[in-house]
């Protein structure tokens, strides 16, 4: 999906974003299903088990990893294991993660300015996977995406698992592989982001929520599956693991869905529908609407229910920075607040998707910044 924001002030200006509010099926209780949204078509589309549940599933995978880390010795960063054959020179290796810095800071001004109040250990791992991330991302949305094939996307997953298996292809690939090797990255949102582009190849329409979710969890909450490892939880953190991956699973969601609103009308021009069909029924609406593209009081009360959506998610989310690595904490507020202002950004525009773009102006964007930081310094428990 073709978008762009999240980072701020970033000279390509593309983006995409994400989040959820069906029934949190057996993980937590607490939330509702949204009014007006229905969660009975999510087990139509699957009798067995939720998207949801499913998802939960690698989160719990994840968390199982850290917690093994937990109780063994802990981070050896300058730990070698002899892999990364060809790229394990130090000299090599710096020159990748520089590499992948330059990378980032070109993608993501702000966010790259984020990451330099981190650790310099765990700030180059997170530059290594925001490049893979791009990268990954840009086979289905840069320039070459109509060249891109389901096999193109096998050999690049091919090719995850070898630099997994510490045989990097390239420099980048270096850089990542290094990473994972000191930090209790699972591979499975890896493998899971490349799922999401394939989903992209195949598929244009999505039933229901539930496919859906399953869709901005494969795109976006994965990176906060991937992130959370490298970027750490704080020591002093009484949040248990599985719900500090569970909040960042749902930012990931949130950004995801905030960038679906806001895309709408160039998502149709693309022959895309990223909205649940069944929702857009109950409110009258169809594809047709979508591809008029005329702000009706039917489309105002549908994008109401589905910004308000959106905010739960970031609710969710929001309770699991403060658990997160002190030094960690800026660029994710920062990434969460500004992303966050886009479904304000969406509403100041009377909810015209279709033809005018919702962002966050400089002002607004450099006045979150120092909010941003300011909330990084709190580090309470707020989950458990
Ligand atoms: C601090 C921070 C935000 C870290 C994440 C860094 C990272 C590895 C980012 C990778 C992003 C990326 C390139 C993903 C590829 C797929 C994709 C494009 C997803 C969409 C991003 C928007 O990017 P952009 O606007 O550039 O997209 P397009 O131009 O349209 O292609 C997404 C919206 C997903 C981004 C998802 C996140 C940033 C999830 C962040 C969650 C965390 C960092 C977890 C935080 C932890 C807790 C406990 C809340
Ligand atoms: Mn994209």
């Amino acid at each position: 999906m073709a978008g762009g924001l999240l980072w701020v002030v970033c000279p390509k200006g593309n983006a995409t974003a994400l989040l959820s509010l069906i029934p949190r099926t057996g993980k937590n209780p607490k939330m509702k299903p949204l009014k007006g949204i229905s969660t009975v078509s999510s087990a139509v589309a699957n009798p067995a088990r939720s998207s949801e549940e499913r998802v939960y599933d690698v989160v719990l995978k994840q968390a199982a990893l850290v917690k093994q880390q937990r109780g063994g010795k802990g981070l050896d960063l300058e730990k070698r294991d002899g892999k990364n054959d060809g790229f394990s020179d130090w000299g090599v290796l710096n020159e990748a993660y520089d590499r992948c810095g330059e990378v980032c800071a070109e993608y993501a001004k702000t966010f790259y300015l984020g990451t330099l109040l981190m650790t310099p250990e765990r700030r180059r791992a997170v530059w290594a996977i925001y490049v893979w991330c791009r990268r990954t991302d840009e086979l289905v949305d840069g320039p070459n995406a109509s060249h891109i094939t389901p096999r193109a996307l096998d050999r690049w997953e091919k090719r995850l698992g070898d630099l997994f298996e510490g045989r990097p292809y390239d420099m980048l690939d270096a850089a990542l592989s290094d990473t994972v090797s000191k930090y209790p990255v699972d591979i499975q949102p890896f493998k899971d982001m490349i799922e999401g582009m394939r989903l992209d190849l195949r598929k244009s329409r999505y039933m229901n929520f539930d496919e859906l979710y399953l869709y901005c969890y494969y795109v976006a909450g994965t990176v906060g599956l991937m992130s959370v490892p490298v970027m750490g939880i704080a020591p002093e953190s009484k949040a248990s693991v599985e719900s500090v991956y569970n909040a960042a699973l749902d930012l990931g969601i949130a950004n995801q869905l905030t960038n679906i609103l806001r895309d709408v009308g160039e998502d149709a021009r693309r022959g895309r529908v990223y909205l649940p069909q069944d929702e857009l029924a109950r409110f009258g609406l169809s594809d047709d609407d979508i591809f008029r593209g005329q702000v009706t009081d039917r489309w105002r009360s549908f994008m109401k229910d589905q910004i308000k959506r959106a905010r739960m998610f970031f609710d969710e989310a929001e309770k699991g920075v403060s658990e997160l690595n002190s030094a960690s904490r800026w660029p994710v507020w920062a990434s969460l607040l500004l992303y966050r202002q886009i479904l304000d950004a969406i509403e100041e525009n009377d909810y015209n998707n279709f033809s005018r773009r919702a962002y966050v102006g400089k002002v607004k964007k450099f006045a979150s910044l120092p909010v941003a930081y300011g909330r990084a310094l709190v580090g309470t428990s707020k989950l458990i």
